[in-house]
């Protein structure tokens, strides 16, 4: 068996790490986009130019036309700074038509790829993780990326290269007063390495909690029928109310550090200006500097605001951007499961993918290659469970012939539920090996074991989507007939009488059927692909007796041609078995029919008696459940 992998705890870094690097693992999701991307800038930069042109064309009209009294080139200059203007404008609306598309393009792709990976990831790590937190990383945090790609991206280049350009033409035009303007720049930088350290730990924090909250949110929605059947609707609001406040509370911490920020970069800025003008105003009335110069220049400084103020935000969305695709990353790190060698697929075996039409009474005992289940020596842990923890199951050896149903019984929290998980591989046994027809399930392609295998958990999860396609999940390619089998089976007639029959759409996890519906569409779903091996978790479990009794005789019948380990609580559900195994202690402690575990095990007779802690021997009185298939 494979080492199970341990998933690592959901980080909560402090956000002391590089954005620039964060950022930079974004590069190969930008690479097929990049050319877009660099016409985009391009294109800004040159939209960008024609704004700083037209403080130029300014300095041209105020000292020729203006100073020589020529009304017609006043107006030449006027077209010329008013085309100038529209040019800016116009390459401005084209850099967003080139960028949105391709942007699109680039989160949907991450998002897919989130998804795939979150569906090739173990159990063991949806155990761990919650899922609000995956959502608000597979849902906030791709739309942030969207935007600083679209948006920061280019113009932290782009306003980059419009200071440095800016300052180039001011220190041309009259470098003293360009000097004054560049005073602030070093204080500007020490402040900005300052705010950038804790906004970001400030964004890390919140898009953590935004994610806390999600959380909480999607397990009150799927959780309202006990909040309001226990009246806990007040406690939910208050716990509620304190992740929101606290969440407010880091969002105002955020605001009062960008505010702080912003406040020194538009004022710094703005008293250079001024301190420029006074100068500049001196030097006009000494003659020293020309009207339309000083026009220019503070124009250009004008010019300059927007890129040098835009910077303080940009920094801001570029911080929480980097906190976003680190947030990411901690998910796509995680290693998946490795895929087995398709080449080790099992030709021979019919797919569930064409299943016969009819079942075949006991297909799978004439063949010679075919052993049927095996678990030797197989022992399994979680891998969060404590160090001094003993494992949940160990040396389970158990041998389930072919076409041979087997029961599995034992106390609450014996571990019946965790040794099913093992087949289908949901969790990876940590010792010892699990076999089908002789193949170790572990050389196996999963996606050819869980062809082999069906399974049927004790709580029938359904998905959004129509009763037909909930039940043809478990066969691709199923059509009609296999559906309509499948529903006979499972004793699901009542989806007939829904209002649109077996197209009509169940609500989310089915919350529009009962359980016992839900548990029978489930069911449904297990046989509907005519699988070799069938797991069932107490598949019986929410129906009434009289359903009961109807779904157990056309069970029967699917169990006859089937390999199959059934979790049975009740005794009614052990009748459907061949045979009995006992689980206790992490072991099988006892294997053989109803009737001799009655009489060999007095565990096994307590616990079909529904009394555990019953003394004395095991003997006549649980005779009553005699009479199982053997
Ligand atoms: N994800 C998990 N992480 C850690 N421990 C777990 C996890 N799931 C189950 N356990 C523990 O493993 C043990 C076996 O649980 P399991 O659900 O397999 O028992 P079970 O026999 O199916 O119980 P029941 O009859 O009540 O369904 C229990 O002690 C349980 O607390």
């Amino acid at each position: 068996m494979t080492e199970t992998q341990e998933p690592p705890e959901p980080a909560r870094p402090d956000g002391s790490r590089s954005a620039v690097r964060s950022l930079l693992r974004l590069w190969p999701y930008v690479r097929p986009v990049r050319g877009r991307l660099v016409t985009a800038a391009a294109v800004t930069i040159v939209a960008s130019c024609a704004g700083l042109a037209i403080p130029l064309a300014l300095k041209w009209i105020v000292d020729g036309p203006v100073a020589g009294g020529d009304p017609s080139g006043v107006w030449l200059g006027g077209g010329l700074v008013l085309l100038l203007g529209l040019l800016e404008a116009s390459l401005f609306a084209a850099r967003r038509f080139l960028t949105a598309r391709p942007l699109a393009r680039v989160e949907a792709d991450m998002r897919a790829d989130l998804y795939r990976h979150l569906q090739r990831l173990p159990v063991a790590f949806h155990d761990r993780w919650a899922s609000g937190q995956l959502l608000s990383r597979s849902t906030t945090d791709l739309t942030l990326l969207r935007i600083f790609f679209a948006f920061p991206l280019t113009f932290l280049l782009v306003n980059g290269a419009t200071i440095v350009a800016g300052f180039v033409v001011l220190l041309i035009q009259q470098w003293v007063l360009g000097l004054v303007l560049l005073a602030p720049v070093v204080p500007l930088v020490i402040l900005c390495a300052y705010f950038e350290d804790r906004y970001s730990r400030a964004a890390r924090t919140a898009q953590d909690q935004s994610g806390d909250l999600a959380t909480v949110l999607e397990e009150s929605v799927l959780g309202i029928r006990i909040i309001k059947g226990f009246g806990r609707h007040r406690g939910q609001e208050k716990a509620f109310a304190a992740l929101a406040g606290r969440l407010r509370g880091t969002e105002l911490r955020k605001a009062h550090l960008l505010g702080l920020l912003w406040a020194f970069i538009m004022s710094l800025p703005e008293l250079a200006i001024g301190a420029a003008l006074v100068l500049g105003v001196l030097q006009v009335a000494d003659g020293e500097l020309s009207a339309g110069t000083l026009v220019a220049f503070l124009s250009t400084a004008l010019a300059l605001r927007w890129p040098v103020e835009s910077m303080g935000f940009l920094i801001a969305i570029s911080n929480e951007a980097a906190t976003a695709a680190d947030r990411y990353f901690e998910v796509m790190d995680t290693p998946a499961p490795r895929q087995e060698d398709a080449s080790s697929r099992d030709e021979d075996a019919p797919s569930r993918k064409t299943p016969p039409k009819t079942p075949a009474k006991t297909p799978h005992k004439a063949s010679r290659e075919r052993t049927g289940l095996r678990l030797e020596g197989v022992g399994f842990r979680y891998p969060d469970a404590p160090a001094d923890a003993p494992p949940v199951l160990e040396g389970v050896d158990l041998h389930i012939r072919p076409g041979e149903t087997m029961a599995l019984v034992g106390t609450t929290g014996s571990g019946k539920t965790t040794l099913t998980a093992l087949i289908p591989r949901l969790h990876e046994a940590t010792s010892g090996r699990i076999t089908l027809d002789g193949r170790d399930i572990a050389a196996m392609p999963r996606e050819r074991l869980r062809e082999l295998v069906s399974v049927a958990f004790e709580d029938p999860t359904l998905f959004s989507a129509s009763v037909g396609e909930n039940v043809l999940m478990g066969a691709d390619g199923g059509g009609e007939a296999e559906l309509r089998r499948a529903l006979e089976v499972a004793q699901a007639g009542f989806v007939h009488s829904l209002p649109e029959g077996t197209r009509t759409q169940v609500g989310e996890q089915g919350l529009s059927l009962s359980g016992g519906q839900r548990q029978r569409l489930a069911l449904a779903r297990a046989v509907v692909g005519d699988p070799r091996f069938l797991i069932l978790d107490d598949p019986l479990s929410a129906l009434d007796v009289h359903t009961e009794a109807l779904v157990e005789a056309a069970l029967r019948e699917v169990l006859a041609g089937t390999t199959a380990l059934v979790v049975a609580h009740r005794p009614s559900t052990v009748m459907l078995a061949d045979r009995v195994a006992l689980l206790s202690g992490g072991r099988i402690a006892a294997v053989g029919t109803h009737h001799e575990l009655l009489h060999t095990s007095r565990e096994y007779a307590l616990l079909m008696a529904g009394d555990e802690d019953r003394d004395g021997p095991a003997d006549a009185p649980y005779a009553r459940h005699e009479g199982g298939r053997r």
